[in-house]
């Protein structure tokens, strides 16, 4: 049997991404976390000599709104379950003309416009305040890039993703407002995925599969869950093959880019004298600095 890599990669699948296509499952892992339970069970699986962990952000059936999500349940149990690298992939809406239905966007930063949701595991006493002015991973987005390429998809590598709190979709003027900050797409559920993904130590990167053009285009349809459906299932497929190339690609290399030590700038508490109470809720995460 072929060495399995160092890397546990997770995938967090979006929207019409339930499951993962030409995959020898493993397990199944029904994780409790001191959040709560994720989305749905994990699914351990193997593809060539890589261990991916799947979960459906929504649930299998959909049944989850983006306000609605544990997400700190979702990237603990990641953690828990050994992962150190999570594609995101996502439903988005496109902010520009040149950027169509179909294409795929590789984010490279957000703006985080959600509320009333946890968006962090240092909920005191132990406090920290890690980075997250590069919130997605170089090395994660230029392997995927890679593999959207060699799968023939038009991608587009960088852009600025908006997320809403949802789960309506935007007025007229909130789109038009997101066009003029610089904003490239929108959608409901990246943020405070990625925050948390980071406060894990644990590289991220995204995937964004463009699905309509909002409401600001003026000459094509208003953005609905039907025009969203029409597009999805080609952008699913592609997704598929995507995730085939990037596995098959044996994309292995270690992260350059901090996201593995952010902890390290940024607990503000000695560690070593917090009490095991304090611990409990943050331990898989900083375990490795006691
Ligand atoms: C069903 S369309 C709107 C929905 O799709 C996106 O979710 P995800 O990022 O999980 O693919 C978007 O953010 C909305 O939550
Ligand atoms: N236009 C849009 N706004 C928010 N989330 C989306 N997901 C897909 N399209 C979207």
């Amino acid at each position: 049997m072929s060495q399995l890599t160092h890397q546990r990669t997770g995938i967090i699948g979006g929207s019409g991404l339930y499951n993962i296509a030409g995959v020898e499952i493993i397990d199944t892992l029904t994780i409790d976390t001191p959040y709560g339970a994720p989305s749905d069970e994990l699914v351990l699986a193997r593809i060539g000599d890589q261990e991916v962990v799947f979960l459906p952000r929504h649930g299998r059936n959909h049944s989850i709104p983006p306000h609605k999500i544990n997400y700190r349940a979702n990237v603990y149990a990641m953690k828990l379950a050994g992962v150190n690298r999570i594609i995101s992939i996502s439903a988005v809406g496109s902010l520009r003309k040149h950027i169509h239905p179909g294409e795929f966007v590789l984010v490279d930063q957000f703006v985080d416009r959600t509320h009333s949701r946890e968006n962090t595991f240092f909920d005191g006493p132990i406090v920290a305040h890690v980075s997250i002015a590069d919130p997605v991973c170089n090395q994660l987005r230029s392997a995927l890039e890679q593999a959207c390429l060699a799968s023939g998809i038009t991608t587009h590598n960088g852009g600025r993703y908006l997320v809403m709190q949802g789960p309506q979709f935007s007025s007229r003027a909130e789109s038009e407002l997101y066009r003029s900050w610089g904003m490239d797409v929108i959608g409901m559920t990246n943020m405070p995925e990625a925050k948390l993904a980071r406060e894990a130590e644990i590289c991220y990167a995204t995937v964004a599969m463009c699905t309509d053009y909002d409401c600001w285009h003026g000459q094509e349809e208003d953005v609905s869950v039907q025009s969203i459906l029409e597009v999805m299932q080609a952008n699913v497929a592609n997704t598929q093959r995507m995730l085939q190339a990037f596995f098959a690609s044996g994309h292995d290399a270690a992260c350059s880019s901090g996201c593995r030590q952010a902890l390290e700038q940024g607990i503000f508490a000695d560690l070593k004298t917090a009490d095991d109470s304090a611990i409990l809720p943050v331990h898989a995460l900083v375990e490795r600095l006691l």
